[in-house]
C-alpha cells in the first residue's frame, strides 16, 4: 500500500489460514505484514507490544507467529468484512510505535522495514 509500504491487501485466509474452529464465511479483504525476527523470543515480545496497542484502540488485528520466528500480522474490520479507516489507523500505530528485532539477513532483504527496526542502520 502505498502510504503504508510493508502492507499488502489480500484475503483473509490467504496469508495464514485460519483454526478449523472459526472458519471465515466469505474472505475478507483484509492488510497484512509479514516479517522474520531474530529468535522466538523477539517474535513473542513485538506480539506483546502489537497486542497492547490493539487493546488502546480497541481494535484487533490477526497475531500468527508460525516457524518459530515468522509474524504475520493480518488486519480487517470483522464486522464489515473489509478494510476499513480503523484498520489503516492500527496499522500506522503498529509501525511507528513498535520497533521489531528482526533476522539481520530479513532485514537486509527488506530495507525498507528499517525505520521499524530495533536495531539502528550500521553507518556505511
Ligand atoms: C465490541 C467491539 O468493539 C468489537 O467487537 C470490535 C473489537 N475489535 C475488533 N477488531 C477488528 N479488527 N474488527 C472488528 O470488527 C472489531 N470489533
Amino acid at each position: 500500500m502505498s502510504n503504508l509500504p510493508l502492507w499488502e491487501v489480500g484475503k483473509v485466509g490467504s496469508a495464514v489460514a485460519s483454526p478449523s474452529s472459526s472458519p471465515p464465511t466469505t474472505s475478507p479483504v483484509c492488510i497484512s505484514r509479514t516479517f522474520t525476527c531474530k529468535n522466538f523470543p523477539s517474535a513473542l515480545s513485538c506480539l506483546n507490544l502489537v497486542g497492547a496497542i490493539c487493546e488502546n484502540l480497541s481494535h484487533h488485528a490477526d497475531l500468527h507467529l508460525v516457524s518459530y520466528r515468522d509474524v504475520v500480522l493480518v488486519i480487517y474490520t470483522h464486522s464489515v468484512g473489509g478494510v476499513t479507516e480503523n484498520d489503516l489507523e492500527l496499522a500506522r500505530a503498529i509501525d511507528e510505535e513498535v520497533k521489531v528485532n528482526y533476522s539481520p539477513k530479513w532485514l537486509k532483504e527488506h530495507p525498507e522495514a528499517s525505520y521499524t527496526s530495533a536495531v539502528p542502520k550500521p553507518k556505511e
